[in-house]
């Protein structure tokens, strides 16, 4: 089965607690083989000083800013060595410099997934921002805006992060988080390995999501999972909608979704980016098996919308061109 390595971006202003997020990640990897690419402004690496030694691979682009690397031989080339299967990595992250523009980064990452960084799938753009400085309408409202998820870190040094909290969840697309000291669970941003696909060939890593939907053991983590299963096909148009949408609160979605007259479909997003490629064999629906990850999650909201996405019985055959817009090329070799 093609396997892509998520890309996740981390960006934030100076001293928001990048850095401190991605160690954090690094520590809790749980076997998960994460990969690091640390933009420091300026030529020291202080920041590839601090996660050295914890990850599984560290490279730093130490020669300035991440977002003015536009060359082939920049993130594209490191990505594409950082997610080559040969590198056996589960994640990379890429913790941009306080002064990177979080836009240009997320174009540049996906031109070095279109490019040379084949095996590479966005994983979202992770926004760190500092409890005691952020200011949703101040500059980091533009860049939660973008966000697929925001980190709304040291709130341990604040007496009430509600007020703040609020005003990102009204502004952010996606899910807003709440953590001391970066404390993200990885599992949030990756499939870790013991739920991954097992031995048995074809089986998709969702059944064992779904079976091990357990992240309350970890007192820090405050994300969820819904799954949703429907035994009638979807309706192409209804569901690309859904997802384009952005479910609240959803930082990733993935499963099987079958519509009228075709075979299956795996479906994958994170935040509004959506993958979809045409289902192994062994992976067969009637209608729908999506597991949703993310934050405030509503489950009703989520059944209820997957219920308005149900395709018309009586009705003609659906085109399929809202759904395959998304299809990713099947270019790679199989790993
Ligand atoms: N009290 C408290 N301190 C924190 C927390 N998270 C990070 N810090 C501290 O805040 C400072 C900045 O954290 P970093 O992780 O270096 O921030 P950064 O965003 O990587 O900073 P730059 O690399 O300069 O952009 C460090 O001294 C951290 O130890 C938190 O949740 N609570």
């Amino acid at each position: 089965m093609v396997r892509r390595v998520p890309v996740v971006l981390v960006a934030g202003r100076l001293g928001a607690g990048k850095s401190t997020l991605v160690n954090h990640l690094l520590r809790r990897a749980d076997g998960v083989r994460i990969g690091v690419v640390v933009n420091d402004f300026g030529a020291i690496g202080i920041d590839a000083m601090l996660v050295a030694g914890q990850a599984s691979a560290v490279t730093s682009l130490a020669d300035g800013c991440l977002c003015c690397t536009t060359d082939a031989n920049g993130l594209a080339g490191l990505l594409a060595d950082l997610t080559a299967p040969s590198a056996r990595l589960d994640l990379v992250v890429v913790e941009a410099s306080g002064l990177a523009e979080p836009s240009e980064l997320v174009r540049l990452l996906l031109d070095a997934i279109a490019g040379e960084a084949r095996h590479a799938a966005y994983g979202g753009l992770v926004v760190v921002v500092d409890a005691v400085e952020g200011e949703p309408d101040g500059p980091d409202g533009g860049v939660v805006r973008l966000a697929d998820l925001v980190v709304l870190n040291q709130v341990d040094r604040v007496d009430d992060p509600g007020p703040l909290l609020e005003a990102l969840r009204s502004i952010a697309p996606g899910p807003v988080l709440p953590v001391v000291r970066g404390a993200v669970d990885p599992a949030l941003l990756v499939d870790p390995p013991a739920r991954r696909s097992p031995p048995r060939s074809g089986q998709l890593s969702f059944d064992a999501l779904l079976r091990e939907d357990a992240p309350a053991e970890h007192a820090h983590t405050a994300w969820e999972s819904v799954a949703v299963e429907r035994d009638a096909p979807l309706d192409p148009g209804r569901f690309a909608a859904f997802l384009e949408a952005g479910p609240a609160g959803v930082f990733r979605a993935k499963g099987v979704v079958r519509f009228p007259g075709a075979a299956p479909f795996v479906v994958q997003t994170v935040g509004t980016a959506i993958r979809v490629r045409p289902a192994p064999r062994s992976a067969a629906v009637a209608g729908a098996r999506l597991v949703f990850l993310g934050v405030g999650l509503d489950a009703a909201a989520l059944h209820a919308a997957l219920d308005a996405c149900a395709a018309d019985p009586e009705g003609p055959e659906p085109s399929l061109l809202p759904v395959m817009r998304y299809e990713e090329s099947e270019r790679l070799d199989a790993v």
